[in-house]
C-alpha cells in the first residue's frame, strides 16, 4: 500500500463467512523493514513459558454466541508478544499521552506501559506528554522511568495531567517527529481515539516509522466492540457507596426520598450495573430509556407508590437521562466542551426540584428527598484490583503490539480476550445500553420500576435494533451512530 492511500480497512476473508479486521502494520508503508528476536526471549521470567508467543494467524471471534449454520463473522487479531520485532530496544523512544476526562486506573495504564517497556523490550526512553494533546506543543515533557511512576497506580487522576480541545494533527505531529519519537501510546475516549487516527493518518502520509497505539479510556463505558472500558468497575463499585448513603438517609425519614446523579452522558452503564449491583435501587433512570412524570404509569405515580409501600425510596438517575424533559431555560442551548461535547444540565438537580414541587404542591405529603451527586469522587480514584490487572494487561498489550510493528490500532479485550482493534471500529459508534435486551429486563424486574413503554413502543424498537454487540455475558450494549 502507498502512503496516504486508504489505511483504515484491512480486510482478511476466510472460509464460512470468516472476516479478519486487521490492524495497519509499518511495512504496509515503509517496505524492506529490519527484524530482530523478541528480547523476551532472553528473559528469564518468560523464557519457561511454553507458546509465550502469539502465533500470527491466532484472531478472535467478535460474535461468540453461534449457531450451526452461521457465518464466522468479524475477526480480530490477537494481542500479546511476537516472534520478531520491529524495533531495537535502543531505537526505541515512547511517549504517552492521557485525554479527555479522568478514570479509575489512568495511572496504573501509564506505569504498566513504562515498566512494560522497560522490564520487557528494555526500553529506556519515555517521554510524558503534559497536559494532554495540547502538551505536544505548548507544554513541558517529562521523562518516564520505573523509578518515576512506581507509585502512581496508588493514586487517582492522571500524572500527566489531561485536557480537553487543543487538538491539531500537523503541530502533534512536528513535535512527534522534531523529538524523535517513535511509538505514541494515546489513552482516551472516543474523541482521543477520533485524535489518534488523525495522528496516525498524518504519521504514514509522512512515511515515519512511528506505531500510534490507542488504549480506549472511558468511565462511561460507551466504547464499542470492547468489553468493558477499565475503571468502569470501580466506578461501579464507589457508586455503591453513594447509593448506600442515599438509602441509609431515606430510610430514616418518613417519606424519604434518595437521588443519586451518576456519570453517563449517552449511556447508562453505570447507572444499570450500579442499579444492579446495589438491591436498595427503586428506579434507574437512563438515557436510552425515555421516561416521564406526570400521569398514569409515570415517575411520580410509582414514587407515590413506593412510598406507601415501602415509606422510602431511591432513585439513580445518569446524567444524560431525560434531558429532553428538561425545560429549554435549564437546556444548555449549543453549549459546548473544548472539545465539542455538548454540555448538560445538571438532570440530577433538576429531578429533585420536580419531585419536591409535586409531593408538595399537588398531592400536598410531606417528603425529605436528600440529592447526591458523587460523579466526580467516583471518577477521581484510583482503580481497583481487578481495574488494576486489567489496565497491567492492556497496556502490555498495546506494547507489545507497537513492538511487533503495529500501528493505528486500539488495545482492547473482546470476548475475554485481548486484542487489537483497527481505530474506525472503536471511533465510528457508541455503544448504549439496549433496553429491550435481557439485561435491561433484568434491572426492571430487580427493581420493579415501570419501563415508561407501552407494549406498542417495545415491539417496535425492537424491530428496529440491530442485533446487540457483545458485552460482559454477551448481551445488552448497542452501537449508536449518534456520537456528540
Ligand atoms: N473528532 C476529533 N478529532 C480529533 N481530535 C478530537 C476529536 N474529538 C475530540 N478530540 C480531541 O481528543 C481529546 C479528548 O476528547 P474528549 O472528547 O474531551 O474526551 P474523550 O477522549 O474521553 O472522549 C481532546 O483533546 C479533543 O480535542
Ligand atoms: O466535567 P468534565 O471533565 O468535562 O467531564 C464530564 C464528563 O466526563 C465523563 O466522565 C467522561 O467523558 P469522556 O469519556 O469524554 O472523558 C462524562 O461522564 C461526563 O459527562
Ligand atoms: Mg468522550
Amino acid at each position: 500500500m502507498e502512503p496516504g492511500s486508504n489505511s483504515q480497512m484491512k480486510l482478511v476473508t476466510g472460509d464460512a463467512g470468516y472476516l479478519l479486521e486487521d490492524v495497519p502494520h509499518l511495512t504496509d508503508y515503509i517496505p524492506d523493514m529490519p527484524t530482530y528476536p523478541n528480547p523476551l526471549r532472553f528473559n528469564p521470567a518468560y523464557s519457561v513459558v511454553k507458546q509465550y508467543f502469539v502465533d500470527m494467524d491466532d484472531t478472535v471471534a467478535q460474535k461468540i454466541v453461534v449457531h450451526k449454520d452461521s457465518p464466522r463473522g468479524i475477526h480480530f487479531r490477537r494481542a500479546g508478544p511476537r516472534q520478531k520485532v520491529y524495533f531495537n530496544s535502543d531505537e526505541v523512544h515512547a511517549c504517552i499521552v492521557t485525554c479527555g476526562g479522568l478514570c479509575p486506573g489512568l495511572n496504573t495504564v501509564i506505569r504498566e506501559l513504562v515498566c512494560g517497556l522497560s522490564y520487557m523490550y528494555g526500553v529506556n526512553k519515555v517521554l510524558g506528554i503534559d497536559g494532554g494533546y495540547r502538551g505536544f506543543y505548548a507544554k513541558n515533557t517529562v521523562t518516564l522511568t520505573p523509578k518515576v511512576v512506581n507509585d502512581i497506580h496508588k493514586r487517582g487522576g492522571t500524572s500527566l495531567g489531561t485536557s480537553r480541545g487543543g487538538f491539531d494533527t500537523c503541530k502533534i505531529v512536528d513535535s512527534i517527529q522534531d523529538r524523535g519519537i517513535n511509538q505514541v501510546y494515546i489513552i482516551g475516549g472516543d474523541g482521543t481515539q477520533k485524535g489518534a487516527t488523525a495522528i496516525y493518518e498524518e504519521i504514514r502520509q509522512r512515511g515515519l516509522k512511528v506505531a500510534v497505539v490507542g488504549i480506549p479510556k472511558t468511565i462511561d463505558n460507551d466504547i464499542p466492540v470492547i468489553d468493558k472500558s477499565f475503571g468502569f468497575d470501580t466506578a461501579v463499585e464507589e457508586a455503591q457507596r453513594a447509593i448506600n448513603a442515599a438509602h441509609v438517609e431515606a430510610e430514616s425519614t418518613e417519606n424519604g426520598v434518595g437521588v443519586v446523579k451518576l456519570m453517563g452522558r449517552h449511556c447508562g452503564f453505570i447507572a444499570m450495573y450500579a442499579t444492579l449491583a446495589s438491591r436498595d435501587v427503586d428506579c434507574c433512570l437512563i438515557p436510552e430509556s425515555p421516561f416521564y412524570l406526570e400521569g398514569e404509569g409515570g415517575l411520580f405515580e410509582f414514587i407515590e407508590k413506593r412510598l406507601k409501600e415501602n415509606g422510602h425510596m431511591v432513585i439513580v438517575i445518569a446524567e444524560g437521562a431525560g434531558q429532553e424533559l428538561l425545560s429549554e431555560r435549564m437546556q444548555s442551548g449549543d453549549q459546548k466542551d473544548e472539545s465539542g461535547n455538548k454540555l448538560l444540565p445538571d438532570v440530577g438537580l433538576w429531578i429533585s426540584h420536580r419531585i419536591k414541587d409535586h409531593f408538595a404542591n399537588q398531592r400536598k405529603m410531606l417528603l425529605t428527598l436528600k440529592y447526591i451527586d458523587p460523579t466526580y469522587m467516583i471518577r477521581a480514584i484510583p482503580g481497583n484490583a481487578s481495574d488494576n490487572v486489567y489496565c497491567t494487561l492492556l497496556a502490555q498489550s498495546a506494547v507489545h503490539g507497537a513492538m511487533a510493528g503495529y500501528t493505528g490500532f486500539t488495545s482492547g479485550l473482546v470476548n475475554g480476550r485481548h486484542t487489537y482493534i483497527p481505530f474506525n471500529r472503536i471511533t465510528e459508534k457508541q455503544k448504549k445500553v439496549v433496553i429491550t435486551d435481557r439485561m435491561w429486563a433484568r434491572l426492571l424486574s430487580s427493581t420493579n420500576q415501570p419501563s415508561f413503554l407501552g407494549p406498542k413502543v417495545v415491539v417496535e424498537s425492537k424491530k428496529e435494533d440491530e442485533p446487540p454487540t457483545d458485552l460482559f455475558d454477551g448481551e445488552n450494549c448497542k452501537d449508536d451512530q449518534s456520537g456528540k
